[in-house]
């Protein structure tokens, strides 16, 4: 038997559409994240648990994790027995990579529990697959800081998928979902097919400043470039609080704010943890539409998915 633990995580991080992604745990230890345990078994067997596995697909071939299950065998040319639990801890169609969670689980689980037949490399390209069934396009700023941790710059050039950029540890990452739902493929198909000059210019320049910041250890300067000019003009269409909340957030204290993956989820940056109180309170007052959101201080997870069991 084994148990694997998937962190949630903030696809775009503002400044890297589709090329950044910052994995995450809450410092009150809360989970957050999806559970996945694998036994042995005489036929696939998949039952679900957890506070949000009522939002999961009643066909079984329908969930992810099936999928997964499927392309592994597929890729290891063997047709294995497992019985999968997944406990569905995330909230689907949030913005904080829920369907990630259960891939990276499910995938690292079937390769562990098999005693690794396919390696790091092949495995992440893997999950980029699956996860572009779900969104309809390959991105990996979710699974790759989901299974490696810290903030991830997706390179996606030949055998180079992805690498960890240095981060500032002072900084806490409050997250907040709403309560509400978005899918993730349907807010990428409001983006524009194409970007003027002046937005493609200023996009450069902002992830390469905060490329540069991170590595020159300019926290300060990084926060400040870390601006989204290619997804938040276009999706908070579908979050109508978000710029009421961002002006309110800002002029607490937080060094950024932005929409977490693509939403409703959203993320705001400070370094001080009596702002990062004051944030959380005022999100929870103005932002939480019902009893199923929530808001969580949160800190970057260097580790990433982490067998538990
Ligand atoms: N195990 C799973 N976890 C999350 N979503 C799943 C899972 N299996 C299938 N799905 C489907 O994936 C879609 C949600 O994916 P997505 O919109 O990307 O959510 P998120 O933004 O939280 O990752 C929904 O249509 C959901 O039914
Ligand atoms: N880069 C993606 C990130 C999607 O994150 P999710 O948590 O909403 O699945 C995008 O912005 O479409």
């Amino acid at each position: 038997m084994i148990k694997i633990y998937a962190p949630a995580s903030i696809g775009n991080i503002n400044v890297g559409f589709d090329i950044l992604g910052a994995a995450i745990y809450p410092i009150d230890k809360s989970l957050l994240g999806d559970c996945i345990t694998i036994k042995k078994s005489k036929q696939f067997t998949l039952k679900t648990i957890g506070q949000f596995s009522h939002e999961l697909p009643t066909d079984i071939t329908e969930n992810i994790v099936w999928k997964c299950w499927l392309y592994f065998c597929k890729k290891i040319k063997k047709d294995i027995s497992v019985s999968i639990i997944l406990e569905k801890n995330m909230p689907i169609g949030s913005g904080l990579g829920s369907s990630a969670c259960s891939v990276v689980a499910t995938l690292v689980g079937l390769n562990n529990f098999l005693n690794h037949p396919i390696n790091d490399n092949e495995l992440l390209i893997l999950m980029g697959k699956l996860e572009s069934l779900i969104s309809g396009t390959i991105h990996y700023d979710n699974v790759a800081p989901c299974y490696l941790g810290g903030i991830q710059l997706i390179i996606n050039e030949k055998k180079y998928i992805t690498q960890k950029i240095p981060h500032c540890n002072d900084w806490f990452w409050i997250i907040a979902w709403p309560g509400i739902n978005i899918n993730t493929m349907e807010s990428r198909n409001l983006l524009p097919k194409k970007y003027t000059k002046k937005i493609c210019i200023d996009h450069s320049r902002h992830i390469a400043s905060f490329i540069h910041a991170s590595h020159t250890m300019q926290y300060d300067l990084a926060a400040q470039v870390m601006k989204d000019v290619i997804a938040e003009p276009y999706r908070t269409i579908l979050m109508p609080q978000f710029n009421n909340i961002k002006q309110k957030i800002m002029n607490i204290g937080a060094m950024s704010f932005g929409i977490s993956g693509s939403g409703p989820s959203i993320f705001a940056i400070c370094d001080n943890i009596n702002i990062a109180i004051k944030i959380e309170k005022k999100i929870n007052e103005e932002y939480i539409v019902n009893k199923n959101g929530f808001v969580k201080i949160c800190k970057i997870d260097n580790i990433g998915t982490k067998i538990i069991g």
